[in-house]
């Protein structure tokens, strides 16, 4: 989108004129004032020697002259270190802990997988410096995660038990990091887990958790945080301390960094963060921000990391999966994600590239319809590089971190604009450089074209995959198929009786022992593949889908059979 065009869609007033992250230098450790010295050496242990642009400017907003006064909103791009930018300041200042621990500081994030992710960060600069950091993701049952969170009346520890026990109930934890589902459980159903002492709330992939429901997550959320500390420890309900009316209160009293004088100011601080952060007026109004100050990365709406290179990958359609392992063999070794547009079309194009053999590049699919923990595997496997190419549909990918991929394919080019910088953003990240590579056929082209221009960089170069490479492939299947296709195909029956092959043909959707065709001019190498195992009885061997419907045949009744048409595993 030009700068007129952005200039005339409704804004708030408070987000038109940002502070330009871009414009802070990194600074080396040694240059960030107030910087704990202890931060400052578990920073050093994680090999982070200077902060990046958003890491200083939200310093300054919050350790520096800024001071948490006012909410903050941040639009970043992706592996810019948005993580790192909040994790720091809020640890910074949960440092002069008080004797008893309490929940201060809350991480939203919309995936378990982003939340473990986040919580390795915390973990790295916290635990260090003697806090400890929770997770909330529903990875165990309720009671199994709370015991985790909290001290149950009569678990030792905690403080002074003999004063207080049997009924109080103290956090294990610090800083909580959850995704919203969970949260609203426990704060719903959980006995002793409270919100109330809460300083700082970050709301991190700020755009998807916002357009989701999640059950009421944020108004829940907001609520269960008000705090009545301005009376000084009388709580408003619950199942601490407070709500047993104890004359004082060990625990710490909310004053988060916006003290004005000497007059404390009691006031929930809010971080909210994306890549792609939304400015919809109706959206943002539900957090109900305090004065708040939005930062943001240039002048774009939606920005690009800098090392990025994007590319066209121009091909016919029905050859696209040709185009893909064409591609995917000239990539070599590198680490590279694949996207699709769903978590079918994942599946399958995950099976279909397993197909080709001759490949020889270890390729495994992460989608929302996995088990957790298979999910939590494969990424596990994929950090570790024991497999080069992850299929994967965009529900998963928003901040995911893997070191060292170097290559992003769109194989189903992303319809908005949002999708394609969280996909991309999957590698370039952290100044490192990266390719993004999406597949269009011919009649595509414009609207990609459109698609990039709402992006700051926007130089898109067509990406030639070599012509022999694909006539290699092609010959390859081909002459496979027509081998397969010359066994009886006389009747318009097929009759599957192969053991494995309906075992494949299971796995996608195909669940069919016979299945009656007209067509089964298979256009497909996969599809084809299939035939070399079916007992195939028809009488339309070899006629092309034109001579088909010359003959009246209806195309269509191809997905009455299969549950799906050959040109879907085109897509
Ligand atoms: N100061 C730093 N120096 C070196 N590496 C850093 C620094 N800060 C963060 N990183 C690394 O940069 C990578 C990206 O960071 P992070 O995941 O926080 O990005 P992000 O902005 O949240 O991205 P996304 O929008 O995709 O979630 C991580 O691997 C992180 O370890």
């Amino acid at each position: 989108m030009d700068d007129k065009k952005q200039q005339s869609v409704p804004v708030l007033p408070w987000m038109r004129h940002p502070v330009d992250v871009t414009r802070c230098e990194q600074l080396s450790l040694r240059r960030i004032p107030f910087l704990d010295r202890r931060l400052k050496l578990a920073l050093e242990n994680m090999e982070i020697s200077e902060l990046f642009s958003v890491q200083v400017a939200l310093w300054q907003e919050t350790i520096g002259p800024g001071n948490f006064e006012r909410d903050l909103c941040i639009n970043s791009p992706t592996g810019s270190g948005k993580t790192l930018a909040y994790a720091l300041p809020i640890v910074q200042k949960l440092l002069p802990t008080s004797t008893v621990k309490c929940l201060r500081a809350l991480v939203v994030v919309p995936t378990r997988d982003l939340a473990l992710q986040v919580k390795q960060v915390f973990d790295a600069i916290a635990l260090p410096l003697g806090l400890r950091v929770g997770l909330a993701v529903g990875q165990s049952s309720v009671a199994d995660e709370i015991s985790s969170l909290i001290y149950l009346p009569g678990e030792e520890e905690g403080v002074d038990p003999g004063f207080l026990s049997p009924f109080w109930f103290q956090s294990k934890v610090d800083i909580l990091v959850a995704t919203p589902g969970r949260l609203v459980d426990h704060v719903n159903l959980s006995r002793g887990f409270t919100l109330k002492h809460l300083h700082y709330l970050v709301v991190d992939e700020a755009d998807r958790l916002l357009r989701e429901d999640y059950q009421s997550w944020l108004p829940t959320v907001l609520k269960s945080t008000q705090s009545s500390n301005n009376d000084d420890g009388g709580g408003d309900g619950g199942d601490d301390v407070f709500q047993l009316g104890f004359p004082y209160s060990p625990w710490s009293r909310r004053t988060c960094g916006v003290e004005r004088g000497s007059k404390p100011y009691s006031r929930l601080a809010k971080v909210v963060l994306s890549a792609t952060l939304t400015r919809d007026p109706g959206r943002l109004v539900q957090l109900n921000l305090h004065h708040p100050l939005f930062l943001n990365a240039g002048k774009m709406r939606y920005r690009l990391p800098e090392n990025l290179e994007s590319f066209k990958v121009i091909c016919e359609r029905k050859v696209k999966p040709l185009y893909l392992v064409a591609l995917l063999k000239s990539l070599g070794e590198e680490k590279c994600i694949v996207f699709t547009r769903s978590v079918d079309s994942t599946h399958r194009l995950c099976k279909l590239l397993n197909c080709f053999g001759d490949l020889q590049i270890d390729i495994k699919e992460y989608s929302g319809h996995q088990h957790q923990r298979v999910r939590s595997k494969t990424l596990n496997e994929f950090r570790k590089g024991q497999f080069q190419v992850l299929v994967s549909s965009d529900a998963m990918t928003r901040g995911m971190d893997v070191e060292g991929v170097r290559n992003v394919i769109n194989y189903h080019m992303p319809k908005y604009i949002k999708t394609y910088v969280h996909r991309a953003g999957r590698t370039a990240r952290a100044g490192q450089t990266g390719r993004c590579f999406t597949l269009m056929s011919n009649d595509e082209v414009g609207r990609f074209k459109k698609l990039m221009k709402k992006a700051e960089a926007s130089a898109c170069l067509e990406h030639t995959v070599p012509s022999h490479l694909i006539e290699e492939l092609h010959s390859t299947y081909q002459s496979e198929s027509k081998l397969h296709n010359c066994e009886g195909f006389t009747k318009n029956t097929l009759t599957l009786e192969d053991e494995p092959l309906q075992k494949h043909l299971k796995a996608i959707n195909m669940n069919h022992s016979s299945l009656n065709v007209h067509d089964f001019t298979l256009t497909t190498f996969i599809v084809e593949r299939f035939v070399c195992t079916i007992k195939i009885e028809g009488d339309n061997i070899g006629e092309s889908h034109e001579a088909q419907e010359a003959q009246g045949i209806d195309q269509n009744e191809r997905k009455v059979f299969y549950g799906m048409t050959a040109n879907d595993l085109y897509r």
